[in-house]
């Protein structure tokens, strides 16, 4: 008897072709109804899916076969692991995947913002032609502080080299320096930073975490690069730190309050006030939490998955990572 998988959200064909050569039947379901995937999950040895559902306690307690659960990117903020592993269900995620996406876009939204390219092609549009106001800073001479230092912070870290800057990081973790960054404490960080960039993710310590006392220890004004979780920075003392120049720009891919908080979120009478204040200024630039989501990483991602599947269950190879 073939063992069974469900998918709960599309992803890179291959991830179909390859878990039926291994010899599983796949079920594709992307319903917007969670009730739905709970009344059938019971029936499958796998759950395929991104971040659309909460995989909580009461979601797990139904899917009696369960082995594994290969989460299509990086952050398990939407799943229970702690109660998914004491069941003895296996997780999968594919940060690996999508290092590459995320350290290009925050590289390129550095850049955009720090050299107001994205006002300056506005202007230009509308007929303006503003040079003076419109000088850039260069990365050049700079440091650039990196808060969390996985394969997101690598991957940023990696990709400044040959800028000429100094890059620094902080991570709870303890002996990750290397040829890219050097790792430093929070003081040391706050004293030394010109730009910061997030690539931490999503848990209680991190909640909150770029809020007005946060950003009162820095010592010199900052960029602020965010392509990690929305829910790390605190939108109101950051509009505060943008309007008192205590940070110099923000660069966004995440929001603490995304498109699914809202019906409408072009809509200012939906939109919480200091959000509406992001979306309307010039040093602000804002994308649609797409930094891990490139052409190429939605094939590594399927890729990664469906070896670390084999890996674990095929070849008996134990998995290092998640
Ligand atoms: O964690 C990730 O990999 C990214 O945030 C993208 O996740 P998503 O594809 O589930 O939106």
């Amino acid at each position: 008897m073939s063992k069974k998988i469900l998918h709960i959200d599309s992803n890179h064909p291959l991830i179909l072709k390859e878990f039926s050569l291994m010899g599983y039947e796949n079920t594709e379901n992307y319903t917007d109804s969670k009730e739905e995937i709970e009344k059938i999950i019971s029936d499958y040895e796998g759950i395929i899916l991104r971040s659309r559902f909460k995989i909580d306690r009461s979601f797990l307690e139904k899917a009696s076969k369960l082995k594994f659960i290969g989460r299509v990117g990086a952050g398990l903020e939407n799943i229970d692991c702690d109660f998914a592993k004491s069941k003895g269900v296996v997780l999968i995620s594919a940060p690996e995947g999508n290092q590459t996406a995320v350290g290009e876009h925050a590289l390129g939204m550095l850049l955009t913002l720090m050299n107001k390219l994205n006002l300056a092609d506005r202007e230009i549009r509308s007929g303006i032609w503003k040079r003076e106001e419109n000088r850039g800073h260069e990365i050049e001479g700079k440091t650039v502080g990196i808060i969390g230092y996985g394969n997101m912070g690598n991957a940023f870290a990696k990709r400044l080299q040959g800028f000429d800057c100094n890059v620094i990081f902080y991570d709870i973790k303890p002996g990750l320096e290397n040829q890219y960054a050097k790792q430093v404490s929070l003081e040391e960080l706050w004293i030394k930073t010109d730009i910061l960039s997030l690539h931490t993710p999503q848990t209680s310590e991190t909640l909150n975490m770029i809020n007005f006392k946060f950003i009162n220890q820095f010592k010199k004004p900052f960029w602020l690069v965010n392509t990690a979780r929305g829910k790390s920075v605190n939108t109101s003392d950051l509009v505060e730190a943008l309007q008192s120049k205590k940070i110099l720009g923000a660069a966004l891919d995440v929001l603490e309050y995304e498109k699914s908080s809202f019906e409408n979120m072009f809509a200012d009478d939906v939109l919480p006030p200091p959000m509406q204040y992001l979306m309307k200024a010039e040093n602000v630039l804002l994308s649609p939490h797409i930094a891990g989501w490139t052409i190429e990483s939605k094939e590594k991602l399927a890729r990664i998955i469906v070896e670390k599947v084999r890996n674990i269950f095929h070849l008996n190879i134990p998995s290092t990572i998640l």
